[in-house]
């Protein structure tokens, strides 16, 4: 049984057709990722799955009963307010302090209940969102851009942490992320969207689709030397973990 599927769905914001014959499915612990231009829609595919916004066109048929966690793009935290990881964890829910406990460690975050929200780093920060999604043990991780900020180390971190919820959970993941060099390695199948499905299957059929490098560039020989870093200097770095 599919997690979901999408047929010849659309969507317009004050008459621009957003989105146009998205046709996507999903089966139980599969790794997805939705990757394309600014603008190219990835946000508001995953708000429909979500259920957050209601389609113009096609059908969403969801699992019965099917439990999503979501991990939003980014979220603000005002800085003055003290509070700790685990009230964070419990604000939207009534969950106990073992369930706090279990997610965190299941985000790679044992350590971190007594942490004020404040004093962690940006890496530290999106494990608790990861946690707090995997509150209702999900069967469908969604998350947006959620290496948005962090180094490269750190977003190599986190996608193997998801890669574990994965095995130790059996969720599927389907995330949009712009960390192409990643991605590649992180995914089961790759979706390339640029207002509708452009290309998608395997990483290494994505990267060598002309759709694919017409979006993303000719000379990357595929993604993998797309975002090559080269650090020259030295500096210290609070990691995740
Ligand atoms: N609620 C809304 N009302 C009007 N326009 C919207 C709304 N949500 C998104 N849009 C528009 O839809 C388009 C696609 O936005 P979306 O956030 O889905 O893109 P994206 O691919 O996630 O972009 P990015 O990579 O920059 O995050 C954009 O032009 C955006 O301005």
């Amino acid at each position: 049984m599919n997690l979901f599927q999408m047929k010849g769905v659309g969507i317009s914001f004050g008459g621009n057709r957003i989105l146009g014959h998205v046709t996507l499915s999903m089966e139980p612990g599969e790794i997805v990722t939705v990757v394309g231009p600014n603008g190219s829609g990835k946000s508001t595919l995953l708000r429909i799955l979500v259920g957050a916004l209601p389609v113009d066109e096609g059908e969403v048929i969801r699992k019965q009963g099917l439990r999503i966690g979501y991990v939003p793009q980014r979220l603000q935290l005002d800085p003055t307010l003290p509070m700790t990881v685990s009230r964070m964890m419990r604000l939207r829910r009534k969950v106990s302090r073992a369930d706090v406990s279990d997610a965190l460690e299941q985000a790679g975050i044992p350590t971190l209940a007594n942490r004020q929200m404040s004093e962690l780093s940006g890496g530290q920060f999106q494990r608790v969102m990861l946690a707090r999604a995997l509150l209702g043990r999900p069967e469908l991780l969604i998350l947006d851009e959620a290496t948005a900020g962090l180094d490269q180390p750190g977003t190599a971190s986190f996608y193997r942490q998801i890669e574990q919820v994965r095995q130790d959970m059996g969720c599927g993941v389907l995330m949009v992320s712009h960390d192409l060099h990643v991605v590649m390695s992180a995914s089961d199948r790759v979706i390339c969207l640029n207002g509708h499905i452009c290309c998608e299957g395997e990483p290494s059929h994505v990267a060598s689709a002309p759709e694919y490098r017409a979006l993303f560039g000719e000379g990357t020989k595929g993604a993998l030397a797309l975002y090559a870093h080269h650090h020259d200097h030295n500096h210290t770095h609070e990691a995740a973990e």
